[in-house]
C-alpha cells in the first residue's frame, strides 16, 4: 500500500480510526481500516454499494462496536466499557442513511429537530431552543414546516429534517451518510451553501456520497472503500473531460496531484468507474 500519510496520532485529528475490523456473523465487513480526519477537513467517503461505508461511519459514531481496532473522536477514545464516556457528543452531529425522520411516531418537525439538542444526560431543552430549531429549519429551507408532523413530509423533506437535527447542535464535527440522497437539486444547492458557510467557520465533515455533486468544491479529500478496505485516500475525484457533461457526473480520483495517496489501482476501482493515476 502506497500511503504517504503518516499513521500516527495527530493533535488536529477529529476522527482517528486504527485497524478497524467489523464482523457480523460470517461476514467480514470492515477489513483493517485506518482513517484520520483532521480539523477543518471535508472528507468524502466513496465506494460501491455494499463496500462498507455505512458500517464504517456507524463504527465511527459508536453505533457499531468494531471487532478489532480503535476509534478516537475529538481526541477521546471510544472504549469498550463505558463506551465513548469521555466524548463530548454535543459537538458531534450525525445524519444516518435514509432513516425516516418520524420513526413512525407523529412528531412535528420542531420536536424532531429539538431532539438534536438533547444528548448524554441533558434531558431538558436549553433556553432559546425554539429560535435554535427555527434557525436550523431555516438552513434546510423548511422554516414554514415547523409545526407539521414529519411523517406527512416527503422522503426528501424528512431527510432535510434530519440534517436540521444535526445542525441544531452547531456541531464541530458532522458525520453524514448520503445526506442528499433523494433530495432535489435546489435543496442540494441550499445544503451545499449551508455546508460552505459552516466549513468556513471551522466545521469538520465526513460525508458518505455516491456523487460529489454540489459538495464537490468543498471536498478536500476522498477516501474510497472497496470490500471493506481503503483503496484510495487522497485527492478528490474529478470528472473526466469526456464524461463531463450534463447527466454524466461520474467521479474519478487522481492520485498524481494535491498530495493524493493512491492505495490500490485500477482493478479495484474500475467497478466504481474510478480512474486512479499513480
Ligand atoms: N449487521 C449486519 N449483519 C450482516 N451484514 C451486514 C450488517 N451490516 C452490514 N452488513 C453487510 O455489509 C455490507 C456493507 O454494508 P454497508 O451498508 O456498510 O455498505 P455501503 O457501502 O454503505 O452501501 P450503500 O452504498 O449501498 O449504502 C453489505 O453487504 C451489508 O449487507
Amino acid at each position: 500500500m502506497t500511503d504517504t500519510r503518516q499513521v500516527t496520532e495527530s493533535s488536529e485529528a477529529v476522527i482517528e480510526a486504527r485497524g478497524l475490523h467489523f464482523r457480523a456473523g460470517a461476514s467480514h465487513i470492515l477489513r483493517g481500516i485506518d482513517l484520520t480526519v483532521d480539523r477543518g477537513e471535508v472528507v468524502a467517503l466513496l465506494g460501491a454499494n455494499g463496500s462498507g461505508k455505512s458500517t464504517l461511519v456507524r463504527a465511527l459514531v459508536g453505533i457499531n462496536t468494531p471487532s478489532e481496532g480503535t476509534v478516537r473522536l475529538l481526541g477521546e477514545p471510544l472504549g469498550a466499557g463505558r463506551r465513548g464516556a469521555g466524548v463530548d457528543w454535543s459537538r458531534i452531529g450525525y445524519v444516518p442513511q435514509r432513516a425516516g425522520a418520524g420513526g413512525g411516531i407523529p412528531s412535528t418537525a420542531q420536536e424532531v429537530v429539538a431532539s438534536g439538542l438533547l444528548h448524554g444526560r441533558r434531558l431538558r431543552l436549553p433556553r432559546g431552543w425554539r429560535d435554535q430549531v427555527a434557525n436550523a429549519l431555516e438552513q434546510v429551507g423548511l422554516a414554514d414546516r415547523v409545526r407539521d408532523p414529519v411523517h406527512l413530509l416527503s422522503g426528501g423533506q424528512q431527510q432535510r429534517i434530519l440534517i436540521a437535527r444535526a445542525l441544531v447542535r452547531e456541531p464541530d464535527l458532522l458525520v453524514l451518510d448520503e445526506p442528499v440522497a433523494g433530495v432535489d437539486v435546489a435543496s442540494q444547492e441550499a445544503f451545499a451553501a449551508t455546508m460552505e458557510r459552516l466549513v468556513d467557520g471551522g466545521l469538520t465533515v465526513l460525508v458518505v456520497l455516491h456523487e460529489l455533486g454540489e459538495l464537490e468544491p468543498l471536498v478536500s479529500r476522498a477516501v474510497v472503500l472497496r470490500h471493506g478496505k481503503v483503496v484510495h485516500d487522497g485527492a478528490p475525484p474529478r470528472a473526466r473531460d469526456d464524461h463531463d457533461r450534463v447527466g454524466h457526473r461520474h467521479q474519478h480520483p487522481h492520485g498524481d496531484d494535491n498530495g493524493g495517496r493512491v492505495v490500490r489501482d485500477t482493478a479495484e476501482t474500475r467497478a466504481l468507474d474510478l480512474e486512479v493515476r499513480p
